[in-house]
């Protein structure tokens, strides 16, 4: 592991990867600060040691432009709070203006560079983009566990422009032994619960679990792809059509592996996305055109609560409706209830992705599972096995 910790930073300027992908309300304001919070003692072990420190990061997915509501200022005042001291924004990531300001940083400051995904080089990986931001920093250092799953220019493809001079920060180091535990020494029977929005990044990653777990619940989201496989019948709710044939052969290899999976027989359905919408409960294959499933309802609740309670490893990563929303939080809550329930039980149980901790942290359980991951998909990818670009990037 190339750690940060013996590397001499005296007036070296640290250009650090962080995941600052934090969720956001309507005014901009940060819900959950975790994943800022989680990048501190890297920030200030390099102050520490007398260097400066260049943060750059992505937030949300903007469509390859300026975006003002994925900005990073709006993650500033945050950070100062967290880390005692001003934070210089500079307004893009590759202008002239930022290059100015870094090129004579002075030990002690610290830098955020606007988000690196108003660029679409950064998801395509372009070498170019990479190197151009690798002028900003004497050393790289990628702390973001959460992005570590893709190979964009800033989390992999910049490290080759630091040979030797590339570093985990102390966050990815402290993610990949807690997550180690699990790889290494899972006690069955194991279950992982799938939630969330990201259909088409996640059921790739549920597809490669059914190696390695017993059983797997799919709620939040991601359940009514799944129910369309079926020939159930989803209204409006959120599908990824380009992925039913995915979801179908997901199903049949699941049989073929025995592994169980669990989809939830009910949900609450909406008459729009909104708290204030008419809403009631309904079988989640029989969902009317101009509803949408936005909660698992309460018999799945029982039913992924006794598959829950006989598991002794326990994975979740991604929320089981629309939890911001108060109306549609039930189902989170009570699943979070459930594995606290578990832990206490004795069981392991690991929870990962920012949503998911976000939710977690709302309900002040957080001290009350087994581990916390500021990843979801990176922390499941890890899991799978899979080599991650970013972790990759800094080992070659
Ligand atoms: N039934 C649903 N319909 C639409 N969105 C949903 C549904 N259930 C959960 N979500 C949304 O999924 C989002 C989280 O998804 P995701 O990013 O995949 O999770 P995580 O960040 O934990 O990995 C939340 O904002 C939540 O509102
Ligand atoms: O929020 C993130 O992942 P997660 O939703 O799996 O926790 C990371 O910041 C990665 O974001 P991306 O899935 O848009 O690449």
């Amino acid at each position: 592991m190339k750690t940060i910790s013996n590397v001499d930073f005296e007036n070296k300027r640290a250009l650090i990867r962080v995941d600052f992908n934090v969720p956001l309300n309507a005014d901009n304001k940060i819900t959950d600060n975790t994943r800022i919070k989680a990048a501190v003692p890297t920030i200030e072990l390099i102050l520490e040691k007398g260097g400066s420190v260049i943060l750059m990061s992505h937030l949300g997915r903007p469509k390859g432009g300026y975006e003002e509501k994925f900005s990073l200022k709006h993650v500033i005042s945050e950070l100062e709070q967290l880390i005692g001291r001003k934070v210089k924004f500079l307004g893009d990531c590759i202008g002239e203006e930022a290059f100015n300001y870094t090129k004579d940083l002075k030990k002690g400051e610290v830098v955020m560079l606007e988000n690196l995904r108003f660029y679409g080089e950064e998801k395509s990986g372009d070498s170019e983009f990479a190197k151009k931001l690798s002028k900003h920093g004497d050393i790289y250092i990628n702390d973001a566990f959460g992005t570590a799953h893709r190979a964009h220019a800033s989390t992999a493809i910049i490290a080759e422009n630091f040979p030797n001079d590339k570093y985990f920060g102390l966050l990815l180091e402290k993610e990949i032994k807690n997550i180690d535990v699990l790889l290494h020494d899972p006690k069955p029977p194991t279950t992982a619960i799938i939630g969330g929005a990201k259909v088409s990044s996640k059921i790739t990653i549920i597809e490669k679990l059914m190696d390695s777990v017993d059983q797997i619940i799919i709620g939040g989201g991601m359940a009514y792809t799944f129910v369309k496989a079926q020939g159930g019948q989803v209204g409006d709710s959120l599908v990824e059509d380009d992925y039913i044939d995915t979801a179908k052969k997901v199903l049949e290899m699941a049989k073929e592996k025995g592994v169980q999976i669990h989809l939830p027989s009910d949900t609450i359905i909406a008459d729009k996305f909104a708290n204030d919408a008419n809403a009631k409960s309904c079988d989640i294959s029989k969902i009317p055109d101009g509803w949408m499933g936005l909660d698992i309802g309460t018999d799945a609740i029982q039913q992924f609560n006794t598959v829950i309670q006989s598991s002794q490893t326990i994975l979740w990563n991604g929320p089981m409706g629309v939890f911001e929303m108060e109306n549609f939080m039930n189902g989170t809550v009570a699943i979070a209830n459930s594995l606290v329930n578990a832990t206490s039980n004795g069981a392991f149980t690991l929870i990962g992705g920012g949503d998911s901790v976000a939710a977690i942290n709302m309900l002040n359980l957080a001290d009350k599972v087994s581990y916390v991951s500021t990843g979801g998909g990176a922390m499941l990818e890890y899991l799978e096995g899979k080599e991650l670009p970013g972790i990759k990037s800094i080992t070659n």
